[in-house]
């Protein structure tokens, strides 16, 4: 599933994405009925676990996965390549309505392009993360990627688990299951650091993490639980006990 510059077309569902899949097969992990929507909203501060755990919750749910960061990512990178001044915050909303941006909502196939160019693994480049908040706090911007974040929701067949800082208090507040992934300060710097193998000095990671939070957090609050969204702490808890965690909270409310 994918969506595009300024209409957030959506495609059909193509063979082996998880919309499509959801409509054929059921779930043994899941015991959802398919075809119910199901929109699972996570969000939370860097390095909480969002992206890992909620793609692997979308496996297992055999729902579509949107990681919503990584849009703000893309249009980022595409203001540095293009020349945009990020502090202009015009050029930036302009650069958001016009980019065209592929990104793939299939939790077993990571993928983003602009105008067809995959940029799946520049987007996560160190000049990317250190700029990207520029973007996030351009309100015309957000507007812009909330629309197709939205669009992309739709598109999926409302059966998705999409993650981010404001997916369920603004993008889809309605979602059946509204979580907020939290954990320690400690435990998100140091998961930040064993996952960039271990490459980073104490004060980048703190830059990448903490301070990068406190600028994103001057526009959007994921730090406390909005009413109705559950709360989940994974400090204490490893990767598989995190996912078990989160399937939990799916199951309570939305069965
Ligand atoms: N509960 C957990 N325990 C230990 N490590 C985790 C846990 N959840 C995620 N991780 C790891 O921490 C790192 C950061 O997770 P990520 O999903 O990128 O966080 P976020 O999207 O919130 O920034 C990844 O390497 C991931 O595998
Ligand atoms: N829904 C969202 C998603 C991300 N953002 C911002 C917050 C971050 O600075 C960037 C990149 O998000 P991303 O989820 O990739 O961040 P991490 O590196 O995983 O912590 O975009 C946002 O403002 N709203």
């Amino acid at each position: 599933m994918t969506t595009s510059a300024g209409s957030a077309a959506s495609a059909a569902p193509a063979a082996g994405d998880p919309a499509a899949t959801a409509e054929r097969a059921s779930s043994p992990h899941s015991g959802f009925r398919l075809g119910k929507s199901l929109v699972v909203a996570i969000d939370g501060p860097s390095g909480s676990g969002k992206s890992s755990v909620s793609r692997e919750v979308a496996r297992r749910l055999r729902a579509a996965y949107l990681d919503t960061g990584a849009m703000y990512r893309a249009v980022t990178l595409h203001c540095i390549a293009t020349g945009v001044d990020l502090q202009d915050g015009v050029a930036v909303e302009a650069a958001a309505r016009g980019i065209e941006l592929f990104i793939s909502t299939s939790p077993d196939r990571e993928s983003v392009t602009i105008a067809g160019d995959d940029v799946t693994a520049a987007i996560r480049e160190p000049e990317v993360s250190s700029a990207v908040s520029a973007v996030a706090t351009t309100m015309g911007a957000r507007a812009e990627l909330i629309r197709r974040q939205r669009a992309l929701i739709a598109g999926a067949g409302h059966r998705i688990v999409a993650e981010g800082r404001d997916i369920t208090t603004v993008v889809a507040p309605d979602a059946e299951v509204r979580i907020l992934l939290t954990a320690s300060e400690e435990a998100r710097l140091r998961r930040r650091g064993d996952q960039l193998g271990g490459t980073q000095t104490d004060a980048q990671l703190k830059q990448q993490v903490i301070d990068r939070d406190a600028r994103d957090s001057t526009v959007v609050n994921f730090r406390q639980a909005a009413d109705g969204v559950v709360t989940l702490d994974s400090s204490d808890l490893d990767f598989e006990q995190t996912v078990a965690a989160v399937l939990d909270v799916v199951r309570t409310i939305a069965h």
